[in-house]
């Protein structure tokens, strides 16, 4: 039933597509040619925007060179078309592989800016270079000859281009449900915290970059025999703009709104050329350009998640059904066998073993010093807390342990092994997890989604396999640990609901159980307890001694510092950036420099150190 429901718009996709050319006419079976040959250009757009988060202006430069590749190889090589399909797309992928290296350390605004400018270098280099024919470019590509029948008609070539749109459709809707489309989810909703899970964003954007430049080139060798001719208009930039509107329009979250996106905007073009030079005589194409532009400023404001958000509401509505479908019962015995089956999993050191080592860090920011030559250390099954009024340094210790910042001075060991300045995705793998003071839940997904991310660490499947379908046991088996470690923390009943459905203490017992399904060797904790209710934190409590007894070493920061005395095996405080006091609960309890350093501030701490302080005294 599962499988039909998947299989289920292929099928009616595959027969409108059959049936499509048999009765409509030929200028727009015509149209329709186009259409497909564009949507395979913005699927892979729409898996690296909607997917990977980049956003590319140059797509079409991909789109020319795969167009160009192919038209060089057929006509002056005479190289048969099948052959030469694939090394035209190999040669948009290692474009982009060679731009990519650089260009995808780029954020935001600057990349976008970078592969325009790429469109720009395509565009001028075809122009330039007498090998790719100049400003007239390369004539003469023949129609499809597919063992003795030549592709032909707008009819024949729709009907070649169809299951090609169907198989590349498929693919990367595949892709997307697959462990590396959940990754990318995740670095979507949270950069640091999908790399503090040991997902390497820098390589997965890479990846999906040459992929979306394969989607593109395969698009560009479609277009060149189509039009028996390619010029250096396939790379302009008002293409990389239509690819770019199909995809926004049809919406960012699926790929299957690349094809809409196609129809709607080639039907745009087309209305456009009728419509603009009646309204505005003499137009040019430079004023349908802005007609784009407008309509893309349009979509944005008006309906941001494209046609495909509007088709979700629909279908949500027709089927009565909430976004949120609530939770089921909670879960008889939290903190069960499940939970000693997931602790298990951690690979810890005998007892009394240093897994983190913290030696001389030094964090500068300009003239402030936020930490000044931190040594501490945590050993296997220990739990030590890290506590120090506001603006103490605590989260920049975290943030240089975990690899988000680096020192401007120190050494960070991790089980022997120095991540001084590594990426957070290597001190992770080492064993090193994190939860953050300012919530960095997966948005987008629902509980269950949040903690298969964790598990990426623990599966291997790649770009390919994930297409291909490859991954189905590996898949399954994601699913089944993902669900054993939230009934393991007694979260089962929430797994099914959108993480923002749930409330803040909630979503923060997630970020909780999500480092714990990495199953680390040294988990570190900012601020767990913050906006947990009383039942909350002693559940919390109580999993963190059942984390102790595993041999799982804890580094915790935390402000209830009542919480903090009763759970942690020693104590680091942290002054103004440096640390003032390390020992047992009851030894920093009583000591002087704690006290003073807690004077003045949060009233209730304040309380708590000093009440334990007169407690001693007597
Ligand atoms: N990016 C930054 N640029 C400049 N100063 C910073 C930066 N990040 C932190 N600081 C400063 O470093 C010091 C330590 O900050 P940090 O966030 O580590 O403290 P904290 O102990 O975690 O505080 P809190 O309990 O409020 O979270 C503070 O004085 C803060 O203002």
């Amino acid at each position: 039933m599962g499988r039909l429901r998947v299989l289920a718009p292929y099928l009616l996709l595959a027969v409108v597509l059959t049936i499509f050319p048999m009765v409509a006419s030929t200028s727009l079976v015509n149209l329709g040619v186009y259409v497909l040959i564009f949507t395979i250009a913005a699927i892979g757009l729409s898996l690296l925007m909607g997917l990977a988060g980049q956003v590319s202006l140059g797509h079409a430069a991909f789109f020319a060179v795969g167009a160009y590749a192919q038209a060089i190889l057929v006509t002056r090589y005479e190289v048969p078309m099948l052959l030469a399909i694939p090394v035209s797309v190999a040669a948009a992928m290692l474009v982009a592989l060679l731009v990519g290296l650089p260009l995808l350390r780029l954020r935001g605004h600057f990349l976008a800016l970078a592969t325009l400018g790429l469109g720009i270098i395509v565009t001028v280099t075809v122009r330039e270079l007498e090998y790719t024919g100049g400003t007239s470019g390369i004539y003469g590509i023949p129609k499809p000859d597919l063992g003795g029948r030549v592709y032909n008609t707008p009819a024949e070539y729709f009907w070649l281009l169809a299951p090609v749109v169907l198989v590349s459709l498929a693919l990367a809707a595949k892709l997307t449900r697959s462990r590396t489309g959940r990754a990318l989810g995740a670095v979507n909703d949270s950069e640091v915290a999908a790399e503090c899970l040991g997902v390497n964003t820098f390589a997965l954007r890479l990846r999906v970059f040459v992929l979306a430049a394969g989607y593109a080139g395969l698009a560009g060798v479609f277009y060149a025999h189509w039009l028996a001719v390619v010029s250096p208009e396939a790379a302009n930039f008002p293409l990389s703009v239509s690819f770019l509107l199909m995809v926004v329009l049809g919406g960012l979250g699926t790929v299957w709104g690349a094809l809409t996106g196609a129809i709607v905007v080639e039907a745009l073009d087309e209305g456009m050329r009728d419509l603009i030079p009646q309204v505005i005589p003499g137009a040019s194409g430079e004023v349908q350009l802005l007609g784009f532009g407008v309509v893309l400023v349009l979509v944005v404001i008006l309906m941001p998640g494209g046609l495909a958000q509007l088709w979700e509401t629909v279908r949500g509505r027709l089927a009565g059904r909430s976004a949120d479908p609530g939770a089921d019962e909670p879960d008889d015995a939290p903190l069960g066998p499940e939970l000693d089956a997931l602790l298990a999993e951690a690979d810890v050191p005998e007892p009394g073993a240093t897994v983190l080592q913290v030696q001389g860090v030094t964090k500068r920011y300009g003239g402030v010093t936020a930490l000044s030559e931190l040594d501490l250390h945590v050993e296997a099954g220990e739990i030590v807390a890290l506590i120090g009024p506001n603006g103490a340094g605590k989260t920049t210790a975290f943030n240089i342990i975990t690899g988000v910042l680096p020192p401007t001075d120190g050494q960070v060991e991790v089980r022997g092994t120095p991540v001084t300045g590594q990426q957070p995705h290597v001190v992770a793998g080492l064993g090193a997890t994190r939860t953050f003071q300012n919530l960095q839940v997966f948005g987008s997904t629902t509980v269950r989604g949040n903690i298969q991310v964790a598990r990426h660490l623990r599966s291997r499947a790649g770009v390919v396999r994930g297409m291909l379908g490859l991954d189905l046991a590996e898949e399954h088996t994601i699913a089944r640990d993902s669900d054993r470690v939230l009934t393991a923390v007694g979260l089962g009943h929430q797994a099914e609901r959108p993480i923002t459905a749930l409330s803040f203490g909630q979503q923060r017992q997630v970020e909780v159980a999500r480092a714990l399904a990495l199953a680390p060797t040294v988990l570190l904790l900012d601020e767990p307890m913050a906006g947990l209710s009383g039942a909350e934190r002693e559940h919390l409590s109580a999993m963190l001694r059942r984390v102790r007894e595993a041999g799982i070493a804890v580094l915790l920061v935390e402000h209830d510092v009542g919480a903090v005395m009763a759970l942690a095996d020693r104590v680091a405080v942290l002054d103004d950036g440096v640390l003032i006091a390390l020992g047992t609960p009851a030894e920093v309890r009583v000591n002087p420099a704690v006290v003073a350093a807690y004077l003045g501030v949060d009233d209730e701490d304040q309380q708590v150190v000093q009440a334990a302080a007169e407690e001693v005294q007597q």
